[in-house]
């Protein structure tokens, strides 16, 4: 019997442990353009040790739910920010380290709008849209070296609405 990890709304607080949910919600850091333009200045921590930071497009296909979770990866020299450049929610999983392993997944739906930055060297599961266009923008570290631990589980989640 696969153990089922269900899905929650995406919070700041519920997040932060992992990294940081960008979105623009209450009053803005600063308002530029001739008033026209609300700034929310400087909103995620970014890390490219020993590399530098690069801006890449993902097109990635949509998956369906419920999900098998068979592997979650993590970046040891960077962080890593998933832009959406469309309206649709994805979906975020993430889990603490336990003993150089994943500990238990979370899995988040973001609101339409968010994105998210992964800190650095946190277990994450790779991209997954909900629905189509998977268009993104990922900012993270350009540099030598791998900069990808994976982990396949022995036994994968099903990951799935409440
Ligand atoms: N491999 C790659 O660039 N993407 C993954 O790191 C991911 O988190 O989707
Ligand atoms: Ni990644």
């Amino acid at each position: 019997m696969r153990q089922t990890i269900q899905i929650q709304p995406m919070t700041a607080t519920a997040f932060a442990p992992f990294g940081d949910l960008l979105e623009v919600s209450g009053t803005p850091d600063k308002i530029i353009n001739q008033g026209l333009c609300g700034r929310f200045h400087d909103r995620a921590r970014l890390d490219f040790h020993e590399g530098r930071a690069g801006i890449s497009l993902f097109n990635a296909e949509t998956r369906s739910l419920p999900l098998t979770l068979d592997m979650m990866e993590r970046h040891p020299d960077g962080s890593q920010a998933f832009l959406p450049m469309t309206e649709h929610p994805f979906l975020v999983i993430v889990a603490p380290d336990a003993g150089g392993k994943p500990g238990l997944p979370l899995a988040f739906r973001t609101a339409p709008g968010q994105g998210v930055n992964y800190h650095r060297n946190v277990w994450h599961g790779v991209l997954t849209p909900l629905q189509s266009p998977g268009l993104f923008a990922v900012v993270d570290r350009i540099g030598e070296g791998p900069n990808l631990q994976e982990y396949w589980f022995d036994h994968p989640y099903v990951v799935q609405d409440q």
